[in-house]
């Protein structure tokens, strides 16, 4: 989108939840900068009216700010340039029965901005366009059912003349899928499925994987009968799009059930990389991460795109950390896998990737049996694996500087018990199949890092331990800054060189959103929601104390109930005059 590339070029802005194309999350703005960013203060707050989970940021278009919130997905139009006044206000009527299917919170990850509409893709599933001067509904598209538990919590994401939204459902048995709609009249364009046949999944003769074609009924022949249409891969996560290649990039996530022993195969193309054209729909290349899970290591994290230099030649990179712990780098362009090392060095289940272009397991990662979770009998508990099925990284967005050509990533540092057990499916109910406890690794007490990652090498350059899982998305500026928020309620920049503290404020409740900047009026912005929830906070959020509740985080994340509270506020910051 012609529009949206120019307006992604002016860091006044911010205009979408991932704030380019790249999914960089990298402001040009340098006013608040190292030196300074410890004067910062609180330049204005604004409370969301809801409590749970706020995650995501807010869109920064000219002088008008939009806030979303979590369900009942209200959205606020606020005036910059008017002492913050409501310009107009959004309030959707949906079915609170979509609460009890939403795996893991009520979240919202963000709007999407195009052609004069705001998009927001609602709990329900409905897709819907706004006026992005009124508020007036343009259009609305429902994506899903929320009775065989599909629902929404992703940001849209506008490519050109189309809206593109996933969905969730991984834990119902959802079939899940990336569909395209008419931006300008909200009509279903294409869909392209995780699983199934290939006409459903949008493959053809030239869709390859690690270099070769997939060949026909790629997915179908990794699945059992016709599991796979029961088979999850949900893709709640982020998309990226380079405008030269024209592919957009995205994660799909785990394979239903969560008891691998019922589902025998690689389940492709679950957990997989998908670079498809936004035109059509049609993949170019897959690739997957992790065959046949046994772990719920979703593969839906964002793909970071850059152009990095490796061994002396420029190439168009695609960098994405995933819930498996590993952080990969691909050439984006083709889908060949450069790099794949771990980024927490306590990642146990794996040895590593087969990175020998001649093995048959090439791209592979070699499970370590004491790690499986299928390998003991019946009902067996597997202990101390690392990470734990929330990942190394959950959705929180990492972010990527040009200057320092590194990347920030807030991670999770939590192992686990994982004991599948038979489940059966009924539409519309819970599909997971698996009783976890999650705890620090081993002789720890921090359960978080926030770390500098060197794409091109697969190293840690620094890493800062936090208390608890940093679920908050990072923002690097120009400044040499780098912000994130943490779980307590933290809002912290740190030097993007040496990873050194520069300040720290705490905001009023647990931070899962994402750190966003803009400029209005001549003056750098540093705004993000505080509101604590989503899976690692679902404890608070939904008010529950059996620690093995909320999929095993209600007991490792106890602690946080001594920090902080449940409230949305979004706390903006600038320099005193
Ligand atoms: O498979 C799915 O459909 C699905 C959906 C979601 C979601 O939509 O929030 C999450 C997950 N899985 C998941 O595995 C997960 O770790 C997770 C964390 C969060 C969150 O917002 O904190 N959502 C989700």
């Amino acid at each position: 989108n012609d529009e949206l590339i120019k307006m992604s070029q002016n860091p006044k802005d911010w205009v979408m939840p991932t704030g380019d194309y790249a999914n960089s999350r990298y402001s040009k703005l340098n006013q608040i900068n190292a030196q300074n960013v410890g004067k910062l203060q609180v330049a204005w707050t604004f409370s969301t009216g809801v409590l749970r989970g706020h995650e995501g940021g807010p869109l920064i278009i000219g002088n008008i700010m939009y806030v979303h919130t979590p369900f009942p997905n209200k959205v606020y139009a606020l005036d910059l340039s008017n002492e913050n006044k409501i310009v107009w206000k959004y309030e959707p009527k949906q079915d609170p029965n979509v609460i009890p299917v939403m795996c893991c919170d009520t979240v919202n990850r963000g709007l999407a901005y195009g052609d004069g509409k705001i998009l927001l893709h609602q709990a329900d599933t409905t897709l819907v366009a706004l006026d992005a001067k009124t508020g007036q509904v343009a259009w609305t598209a429902k994506n899903g059912d929320p009775t065989k538990g599909e629902t929404g919590t992703s940001a849209p994401m506008v490519v050109k003349d189309k809206v593109l939204v996933g969905i969730s459902g991984g834990e119902f048995g959802v079939q899940a899928h990336m569909t395209a709609y008419d931006l300008k009249t909200g009509k279903l364009a294409w869909r392209g499925y995780s699983e199934g046949p290939d006409d459903q999944i949008l493959v053809d003769d030239k869709t390859t994987a690690l270099g070769k074609p997939i060949g026909k009924d790629s997915s179908l022949k990794t699945w059992q009968g016709d599991q796979w249409k029961i088979g999850g891969g949900a893709t709640w996560g982020w998309v990226s799009y380079d405008p030269e290649l024209n592919l957009i990039y995205y994660g799909s996530g785990n394979p239903s059930t969560w008891n691998p022993k019922q589902r025998p195969g690689d389940n492709k193309w679950s957990m997989t990389i998908w670079a498809r054209n936004p035109d059509t729909g049609v993949a170019k290349w897959v690739y997957q991460m992790t065959p046949h899970d046994e772990w719920d290591y979703d593969g839906v994290n964002e793909m970071i795109l850059s152009d990095q230099s490796i061994n002396g030649q420029a190439r168009k990179l695609l960098t994405h950390f995933d819930r498996n712990g590993l952080g990969y780098t691909l050439d984006r362009a083709t889908g060949e896998l450069l790099v794949a090392e771990k980024y927490d060095p306590k990642v146990n289940w794996t040895s590593g990737v087969d990175m020998d272009k001649n093995s048959p397991t090439y791209g592979r990662p070699k499970v370590l049996d004491a790690a499986s979770t299928e390998k003991g009998g019946e009902d067996h508990n597997t202990k101390g694996i690392c990470p734990a099925a929330l990942g190394t990284k959950d959705e929180q967005p990492a972010a990527y500087s040009p200057d320092t050509q590194l990347f920030y990533v807030p991670t999770n540092h939590v192992c686990m018990d994982y004991e599948p057990f038979k489940v059966s499916y009924t539409a519309g109910q819970p599909y997971v199949g698996a009783t976890l406890s999650m705890y620090p690794p081993q002789g720890e007490t921090n359960m978080g890092n926030f770390i500098a990652w060197d794409g091109k090498t697969g190293k840690i350059v620094w890493s800062n331990k936090e208390q608890f899982s940093v679920w908050s998305g990072a923002l690097a500026t120009g400044g040499g800054v780098v912000f994130y928020g943490t779980l307590e309620g933290y809002l912290k920049a740190v030097d993007a060189k040496t990873g050194k503290e520069l300040y720290k404020f705490k905001t009023p409740s647990g931070i899962i959103g994402n750190v966003t900047t803009y400029e209005n009026g001549g003056k750098q912005y540093v705004a993000v929601l505080s509101g604590v929830g989503g899976w690692a906070g679902i404890g608070l959020a939904a008010g529950l104390t059996d620690p093995t509740a909320g999929l095993g985080a209600v007991g490792g994340y106890a602690a946080l109930s001594n920090y902080t509270a449940l409230g949305g506020t979004l706390t903006v910051f600038s320099l005193p005059n």
